[in-house]
This record gives structure tokens, sequence and C-alpha cells, in this order.
């Protein structure tokens, strides 16, 4: 950002860095042989803030995460980090299935700390980092013990620990918690939450439970039917920590039921 406007004064350039979008999707094309997906897709994801996409089944939630992600290719358009690809960016990704996403020879320790090796950095360096991120979280899994040996909850929490270690700058969440039980399931959404209220790193979390989307997110990402549009980006924007009373708080009730309604209409456009 910097080297792109080298003469601007510095207060002017931070603001405009903290204000302006972290992700530009431009022109966005996809479509499989029975489908088109996207046709000229633009979308802005906003710095810092939590974002849900939610939409009918099969609109193309997961595709636009994993084309965000370079995980699968564009037919055609742009996605650019504060002008940077994909490559040039260090990023999570949380899979649903946490289960084929971990390494099941490798102690929970050493499955967070994987990314690290994979870069070079040092053993011991490895150890400091997954350490310092275990008492920050303040995760109490034993962490010596292998994947199977954990709850999916447990498996899950450190597939997030995973993509937090190399400190990304945007973290995709794949309907994360899907697989998990409704305890659990409440028990992830705060570790999440407590994750994103510390780090304030950029999230887009592909979600199927409206409730869920609104309660995490600052704004929800509502898609149509493919090809897919944006039908609205809603705020929701009430203060954090969010707690079990922020779903009987009136401005949140109000947005599920908006969220709900545009859902439905586009339900039965279909
Ligand atoms: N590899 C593929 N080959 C062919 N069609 C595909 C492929 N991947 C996805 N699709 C189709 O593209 C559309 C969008 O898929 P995607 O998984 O992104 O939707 P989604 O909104 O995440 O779905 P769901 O609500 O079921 O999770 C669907 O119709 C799906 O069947």
């Amino acid at each position: 950002m910097s080297s792109a406007v080298p003469n601007w004064p510095t207060s002017a350039r931070d603001e405009s860095h903290r204000t302006a979008p972290h992700v530009t999707i431009r022109g966005l094309c996809k479509g499989y042989t029975d489908a088109v997906i996207y046709e000229n897709f633009d979308f802005d994801i906003p710095r810092g803030k939590l974002i849900s996409v939610f939409g009918p089944n099969g609109c193309g939630k997961s595709t636009l995460i994993n084309m965000i992600a370079g995980l699968v290719p564009m037919d055609a358009g742009e996605v650019l980090f504060d002008g940077r690809p994909i490559s040039k960016v260090k990023f999570g990704y949380v899979f649903q299935n946490y289960r084929e996403a971990l390494f099941p020879w490798l102690r929970a320790f050493d499955n967070i700390a994987y990314p690290l090796k994979l870069v070079g950095v040092p053993k011991a360096e490895r150890e400091r980092r997954v350490e310092r991120l275990v008492a920050h979280l303040g995760v109490k899994v034993d962490l010596s013990l292998y994947p199977y040996h954990l709850s999916g909850g447990q498996q899950q929490l450190v597939s997030i620990m995973r993509a937090l270690i190399v400190e990304p700058e945007i973290l995709f969440l794949d309907e994360p918690f899907s697989a998990l039980d409704y305890e659990m399931t409440l028990f992830m959404r705060e570790q999440l939450q407590r994750v994103f209220v510390e780090t304030a790193t950029t999230m887009v979390l592909v979600s199927h439970d409206l409730e869920e989307a609104v309660y995490l997110s600052d704004y929800v990402l509502l898609l149509s039917r493919h090809p897919a549009r944006v039908v609205e980006f809603v705020k929701f924007d009430a203060p954090r920590p969010r707690t079990d009373r922020t779903m009987s708080d009136p401005g949140f009730v109000a947005t599920k039921a908006h969220c709900l309604q545009l859902f439905q209409h586009e339900v039965h456009r279909g």
C-alpha cells in the first residue's frame, strides 16, 4: 500500500488503509457444465470484520470463498488483497470436515505447528509460537494427544489454531461447526468470537445457520440463487462480546427476521 502511494502524508495513508476494503472482487465468473454460478460478480470485503456468507442451497457460498482463497480456479475476474494476489497473502482456512483436515499421524501440537514447519521455522521457535497461541486463547486441550483421541470440537479447535498459527491476515471458514453437536457448537462460536475480538483478523465464514450467521457477524452477505448476486449486505453491529442475551436483543431478532425474509423470497423465487 505504502509503495503505491508514496507521496501521501502518513496519516492520510493510514486512514485510507484502515477504511479501504481488504479484498476487492471484480468481474468474477465461474460456471460448471450445467450452471453459471458467478457472472461478473463484484464485491468488496471490509477489513477486520467478520462476514458470514448465507444463501440458498447450492447458490455458490463455498465456491466463493474457495475462489477468493485460490483453492478453486475462477473462469474470469480478479481477486486482490490490498492490491496483492492470494499468492502473496498469509491466509488461514478451516474446513468443515476436521476429521480429514488434520494429519492423524501427528499429535495435536505438531498439527498446529505444521504450517510453520512448511515455511522452515526452526523447531524451538515453532514450539514457542504454538505455546504462545495456546496461552493466548486459554485452550485447555491436551495437545500431546493424536487427533483420534480428541472430541470433534477439540479437533476443530486444533484446526482453527493451525489456521491461526501463521498469523493470517484473513481467515476463511467453511461451515466450521456444522459437524459438531450443539453444545460444542456453542462453545466453538465463543472461541471463534474471542479469537476475532483479540486479533481483528478479517474473517469470511460460510454458514447454513442463520442464527449463527447473524450472531457471529458484523455483516451477513446474502446471496441469491445462481448466478449469484448480492441480495443484501446486512449489517449487525451489536457490541462484542456477544452472549446468549444478544439473541433475545430486539436488534438481533429484527436483523435475523430481515435476513430470513430476504432468504425466503430468494428460495420461493427460484
Ligand atoms: N466441482 C464441481 N463440479 C460441478 N459442479 C459443482 C462443483 N462444485 C460445485 N458445483 C456446483 O456449483 C454450485 C455451487 O456449489 P457450492 O458448493 O459453492 O454451493 P453452496 O452454496 O456452498 O452449497 P451448499 O448450500 O449445499 O453448501 C452447486 O450447484 C454445485 O452443485
